[in-house]
């Protein structure tokens, strides 16, 4: 199943640097080692923003929803996601 996922990263601006430092490893790291098993097939920066979207590619809602659980930013994000069904108009589908 594919989902549409737009983040928003709100860190709080009092947050000591160093903890901030390790939470962006720590989510780096995590994000890589998922886009290399092949559920997170693009990730993009949103011009002009500290936020990103992403398509993943997963087997269910509550995998995306564990999956997106786990990353060390997720209790500093806003979450938006849109499941995506094939479009009949879609000349590769
Ligand atoms: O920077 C972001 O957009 C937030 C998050 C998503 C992947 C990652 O490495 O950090």
């Amino acid at each position: 199943m594919l989902f549409h996922v737009r983040m928003e990263v709100r860190i709080p601006h009092d947050m000591d640097a160093e903890v901030k430092a390790d939470i962006v490893a720590r989510e780096k790291a995590f994000a890589q080692e998922v886009q290399r098993s092949g559920r997170w097939p693009h990730l993009w920066r949103v011009v002009g923003e500290y936020a990103n979207i992403s398509i993943f590619d997963v087997e269910s809602n509550d995998a995306l929803h564990e999956l997106l659980s786990g990353l060390p930013l997720f209790p500093y994000m806003d979450i938006a996601v849109t499941p995506l069904a094939k479009h009949p108009s879609d000349v590769n589908a």
